[in-house]
């Protein structure tokens, strides 16, 4: 590597599709020494987000970028954010930043993160691409490549690809997805990450692989843009947060792969919920519309503890035991609900919270209109 590239600052992209394991990673990440010196960036897909309560970094080592997607809507934040982390690191007004990783959206394209990082001049002489990391689903990975063209693009531009959940797959299913993996990204290595745990040597060596990269960049752009998506291509407006009048996307340079019919809804609760019936309500939501709901993430009140919430993480039809924490990550003490789900209504997930899990519609908001 040149001397000019060795002052730069690696930026490691972390993708991958949604609850393919992308936060368990980057809080493994953040625990070694050698993080000291990074920042995070992390992009938030949802009306309200609840990562940025669930990530274990610092408030200086963390930034949060929640009001669109990073590879549209808020690409300039991201400039914006990176240009002022060098600036107040190089002014000694925070700790020296060694290294940025930024965790994207489970349904963010990388390349215009990559392009935005190589195009724009200013960021382009003080940071230089540490690698694409993308997190791969052991038990939906293979059915989601198949119906999510984002899922593809995230394998396809990756150097380093990490299998999770593998001990919630059987060995054939992993196998296969492998398979699949080769023919995606041939030139990718692969590993394993087991509840965040990975070979975090091989992300480091990547970090320091300018040469390998450079050459490989272009390839990367030329086969990501050449990807087939479905008929999805240009696909203007997001999913649950419309690009809207500041979008900055640049259609002329990539292309946008957005599902069509792909929502993001929240919901706070002000009662404390019984578990016992909200957590049938959840398997019933799970059997009937697992495959449509992509992602579901909760902080819950429950009301035999109310103390100590419990985190839920659903992954279509895949409901992670829920954790309990010890106490509230902030003073509001609510439950949070978000949904990212595939052409299911609102109305439908607010009717069933009140029918199965007994919540009073006044204490929803947004309201259950029809179940009142
Ligand atoms: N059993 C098992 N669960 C895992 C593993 N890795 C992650 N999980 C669980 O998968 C769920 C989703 O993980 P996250 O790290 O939140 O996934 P994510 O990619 O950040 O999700 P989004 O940001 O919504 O796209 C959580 O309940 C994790 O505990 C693993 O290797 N094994």
């Amino acid at each position: 590597m040149s001397e000019a590239d060795a002052a730069k600052i690696p930026v490691t992209v972390l993708t991958g599709f949604l609850g393919s394991g992308k936060t368990t990673l980057l809080n493994r990440l953040l625990r070694r020494p050698a993080m000291a010196g990074a920042a995070v960036i992390v992009n938030e897909f949802g009306e309200v987000g609840l990562d940025h309560l669930l990530i274990e970094a610092s408030e200086e080592q963390f930034t949060l970028l929640d009001n669109g997607c990073v590879c549209c809507t808020v690409r300039g934040d991201l400039v914006e954010t990176l240009k002022e982390l060098e600036r107040r690191s190089r002014r000694g007004e925070t700790p020296r930043i060694e290294r940025v990783v930024i965790e994207t959206t489970g349904l963010a394209d990388p390349v215009p993160i990559l392009h935005t990082l190589i195009a724009e001049p200013e960021l382009a002489a003080r940071f230089r691409v540490g690698g694409i990391v993308t997190t791969v689903d052991a038990v939906n990975g293979f059915a989601t490549l198949g119906r999510h063209a984002e899922a593809a693009k995230q394998i396809a531009v990756a150097d380093h690809l990490l299998v999770t959940k593998t001990d919630l797959a059987s060995p054939e299913t992993v196998q296969a997805l492998g398979r699949r993996l080769d023919a995606l990204a041939p030139t990718a290595t692969r590993g394993i990450a087991s509840n965040g745990e990975a070979d975090f040597a091989a992300l480091d060596a990547l970090a320091e692989d300018e040469t390998g990269k450079r050459k490989r960049l272009a390839a990367w752009l030329e086969k990501a843009t050449a990807l087939p998506v479905h008929g999805l291509m240009h696909e203007h407006g997001h999913a649950g947060h419309d690009c809207g009048p500041d979008c900055d996307h640049d259609h002329s340079h990539h292309h946008h792969a957005h599902d069509h019919g792909i929502r993001s809804y929240s919901f706070v609760i002000d009662e404390p919920v019984e578990w016992a019936s909200f957590a049938r309500w959840l398997d019933y939501l799970a059997m009937l519309k697992g495959e449509d709901m992509l992602r579901m993430k909760g902080l819950v009140c429950r009301a035999d503890d109310p103390a100590r919430p419990m985190v839920l993480h659903g992954v279509q039809h895949v409901f992670h035991p829920p954790v309990r924490l010890d106490a509230w990550p902030s003073a509001d003490r609510r439950t949070r609900l978000v949904f990212i789900v595939r052409g299911i209504a609102r109305e439908m997930i607010a009717t069933t919270l009140v029918k199965f899990a007994g919540i009073g519609a006044g204490s929803i908001d947004p309201p259950a209109r029809s179940a009142a």
